[in-house]
Order: structure tokens, then sequence, then C-alpha cells
């Protein structure tokens, strides 16, 4: 863990990377909610270009990040990134952790991922080298319980902490589990409400639940 000699707590930037296809509340009320836990003025949302694990997604990425941008407008807390849409590369997270570290070298930076991430994270591309340039902090999710493999469980062990505190004094390193509201919501069942004809109203922000139904999205089977 990266100690900062400092009695000053850091400023936190908290970056809530996702595939967002489409942007729903689940992603929206967790990272409210971590963004009040840390007590940090804002939360970037991430939208990738090509997900490294995942099919590519029928919607564009720019697609994915206007409707990101649309759901902006609910909470001056949510600002969008848009950086790994320049890039023709797949997105993966150490590439972009790395630029974020070079342009805030004084800043606690926190990488916001759901439980199920948090699972899968010894599939990610050099997924060890992830907590040298930031906190994970990891919100729970309802359907997938704190249940980890060996490489998971061996990197909590070193890297967890309890006290949210801990965030502010270091620059990187820690693993935080913040109890958030577990919403049953999934981008996937979403995509097969459209794609049925059904009604997702209170699933996602209505300006992104507009933008769907006149850009006709997710109405064709689900190949994700
Ligand atoms: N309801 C939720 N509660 C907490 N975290 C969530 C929730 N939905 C998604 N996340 C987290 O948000 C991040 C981005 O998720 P993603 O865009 O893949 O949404 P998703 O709903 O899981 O999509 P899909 O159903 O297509 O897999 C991931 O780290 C995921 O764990
Ligand atoms: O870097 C990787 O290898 C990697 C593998 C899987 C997922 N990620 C990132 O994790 C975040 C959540 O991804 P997703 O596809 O579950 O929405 C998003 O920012 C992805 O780019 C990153």
């Amino acid at each position: 863990m990266t100690l900062i000699n400092s009695e000053q707590p850091l400023p936190i930037a908290i970056y809530f990377g996702g595939t967002f296809n489409p942007i729903h509340h689940g992603h929206l009320q967790v990272a409210l909610e971590v963004s009040e836990t840390l007590n940090a003025d804002s939360v970037h949302l991430l939208p990738n270009y090509l997900p490294p694990h995942k099919a590519s997604p029928d919607v564009s990425a720019q697609q994915r990040a206007k409707m990101c941008e649309l759901a902006c407008l609910l909470d001056p807390k949510f600002k969008l990134d848009s950086r790994e849409l320049n890039s023709a590369e797949p997105s993966y997270t150490i590439a972009t952790l790395k630029q974020l570290k070079a342009e805030h070298p004084n800043r606690a930076l926190c990488f916001m991922i759901g439980m199920d991430s948090l699972q899968t994270l010894d599939t990610w591309r050099n997924w060890r080298q992830l907590t040298k340039y930031c906190h994970l902090v990891v919100a729970a999710r309802g359907g997938y319980p704190a249940q980890f493999n060996e490489n998971v469980r061996q990197l909590l062990a070193s890297n967890q902490t309890f006290n949210p505190q801990d965030l502010q004094t270091k620059q990187s390193g820690c693993i935080y589990l913040v109890e958030t509201s577990e919403l049953m919501i999934s981008a996937s069942q979403i995509r097969q409400r459209y794609q049925k004809q059904q009604n997702c109203r209170c699933l996602l922000p209505d300006k992104v639940n507009d933008y769907i139904i006149q850009h006709h999205l997710y109405t064709h089977v689900d190949r994700a």
C-alpha cells in the first residue's frame, strides 16, 4: 500500500467503469451510495469501448456513452469520462488506471466495481497490479454473495480494509467492500425486456428509456 506522509486527507476521485449497455438505476443508485460513504463530490462514469471479456455489444460505444451522458443529468455528482472511447484497443482497466494515475498523482484514485466483477477479478489483465494504481471499491450486488475463489481470497487477505478513512490516507492499495442497496437490476435483463417490448420505465432514467425507444435499441435478439 502506498502511504502518504501527510495528516491531510487526500481528495478522492471515484471512477466507475462499465459496458453500460444500457446504464440503469442499479449502477446509478450504488454509485451515489458509494460517493456518500466516501464523502466524494463526484463519480466519473467510464463507459468502455470494446469490453475485454464480453462479446462486442450491438449498441455502439457512442450510443452507450450518450445514455451515460443522459444519466448524468440525474445528479450533479455524475460526470462522464469518455476516454476509453477514444482508443481502438479493448478497454483494459490497467491501462486506463495508469493514465488516470499520471493525471491525478495526488489523489486517492478509487475504481468502483460491483461484487460480480470482484468475483472474476483474477481474469482481468494484470489483475495483481490493479491496486498499485487505485483502491478498489466494491458495491454489494443482489444475487452475488461475497464468495471468492482462492486468488481473490488471497488478494483480499492482503489488501482488504474495513476502514473507509484508509482510502484517503493512502493513494492506492486498498480493497473496500461497501454495503449498498442490493438492487436486482441488470443490463441483460433490461435488454431482454426491450426485446420483448416490455416496460422498463422504472429500471433506468426516463431520458435513457426515451433514447432507447426513439433509436429502436435492443429490438433484436441479445447476443451479449
Ligand atoms: N445492480 C447492480 N448493483 C451493483 N453493481 C452493479 C449492478 N449492475 C452492475 N453493476 C456493476 O457495474 C459495473 C458495470 O456493469 P455492467 O455495465 O456490465 O452492467 P450489468 O448490469 O452487470 O450488465 P450485464 O447484465 O450486461 O452483464 C460492473 O462492475 C458491475 O458489477
Ligand atoms: O482489464 C480487464 O481485463 C477487464 C476485464 C473485465 C472488465 N473490465 C472492466 O470492468 C468494468 C466493468 O465491466 P463490465 O463489462 O462488467 O461492465 C469495465 O470498466 C471494464 O472495462 C476490465
